[in-house]
């Protein structure tokens, strides 16, 4: 095999996430089965050791596509050549503490992380933020990065558009693969909007072959927007190993497309579409060709559906305020 190897950088890599999705970058499901790669883990000081025996563990592996892991603890080392960046780490909320307690933890993490990338990685770095709140920490890496171009900073939304796939094939006994064009519009949050209206099952419109609005508005989109917490719930602990999935899927559709006829939904800075202030990073349905993304336009947004998509963007914009308010973008 000749091709350079690429760099991915994964933060929080001796997390339960991290966990989950090493061992599937190394054995090719990120990037594609002939794309060799080289891990960058990036962990506090406390998790270096359990980071080091991750790698380890990577080792005995002997994946062919491994070509290298680095553990460091400093941001900078971390993204050095990173082309792929996957913010994992985050400040997780503890009791007692605040919206603004955690949104300025998050922001002593985040806007490090993005001038290290903006100093350091690769011209051509993308880079997805999976730690919560993932949209807003994105959008501070993305401000601490002037010289990256903006549309490089994405957040994670497609464990949203999964869970809502799945939950769509349950409900009408349809596979997953026939399931289309489905839409997780604006926070990664209990406010995100997954959209049937444009969605496919089978080739038909699925909001008429589901012909029941309550059991989207009563059951679907709150089954999907609180999953997380159902989750947590149950297992006693956040999703891990689905997360770590559809960080996958997000990475390996942004660069090697999405399906004929197909979208997918990512967190991604609005250029205006849809009326989503410019620059916040909120979640559309997009195509991906090329490794670049555009959004689908065009789409009718009934009223049902504005007033969702509005609501979740509200909630973007208080996060994006309070972050401007605490100097973090
Ligand atoms: N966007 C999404 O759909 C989802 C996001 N999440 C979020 O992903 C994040 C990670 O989740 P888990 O892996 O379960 O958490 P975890 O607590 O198991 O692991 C987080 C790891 O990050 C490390 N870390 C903390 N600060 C760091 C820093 N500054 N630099 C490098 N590493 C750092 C910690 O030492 C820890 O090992 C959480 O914020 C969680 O809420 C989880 C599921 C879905
Ligand atoms: O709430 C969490 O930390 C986990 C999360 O984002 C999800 O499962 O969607």
């Amino acid at each position: 095999m000749t091709r350079t190897p690429v760099n991915v950088t994964v933060t929080g890599a001796a997390g339960q996430i991290g966990y989950a999705l090493l061992f599937r970058i190394a054995s090719g499901h990120l990037l594609g089965a002939d794309v060799p790669v080289r891990l960058r883990l990036l962990e506090i000081p406390q998790g270096l050791k359990a980071a080091e025996g991750t790698a380890m563990e990577l080792d005995d592996c002997a994946f062919p596509l491994l070509k290298g892991i680095d553990i460091f603890d400093d941001p900078n080392q971390a993204f050095d050549g990173a082309n792929v960046a996957l913010l994992v780490g985050a400040r997780p909320r503890t009791k007692g503490m605040e919206r603004g307690d955690l949104l300025s933890a998050n922001g002593g993490i985040f806007k490090p992380q993005g001038k290290a990338i903006n100093d350091h990685a690769a011209d051509d770095i993308k880079v997805l933020v999976v730690g919560n709140p993932a949209n807003t920490n994105a959008l501070i890496a993305q401000a601490a990065a002037p010289d990256v171009p903006a549309e490089r900073f994405t957040a994670m939304t497609r464990l949203d558009h999964n869970r809502a796939i799945s939950q769509l094939a349950k409900k009408t006994g349809a596979d997953v693969t026939d399931i289309k064009r489905l839409t997780i519009w604006g926070n990664h949050s209990a406010t995100q909007y997954p959209d049937v209206f444009h969605a496919e099952i089978a080739g038909k419109n699925a909001a008429e072959v589901i012909g029941d609005q309550a059991w989207l508005a009563d059951e679907f989109i709150p089954t999907v927007a609180k999953r997380g917490a159902a989750i947590i719930e149950a297992r006693g602990a956040s999703s891990a190993a689905s997360a770590a999935n559809a960080a996958i899927d997000h990475v390996h559709t942004w660069v090697n497309g999405t399906a004929e006829g197909d979208w997918t939904s990512m967190g991604i800075p609005s250029d205006g579409s849809y009326g989503v202030p410019a620059g916040l990073i909120s979640s559309f349905p997009v195509t991906c060709k090329d490794g670049k993304y555009e959004i689908v336009q065009g789409l009718d947004v009934n009223e049902f559906s504005r007033a969702r998509i509005d609501a979740s963007v509200a909630e973007l914009i208080e996060e994006r305020d309070a972050v401007r308010e605490l100097g973090l973008i």
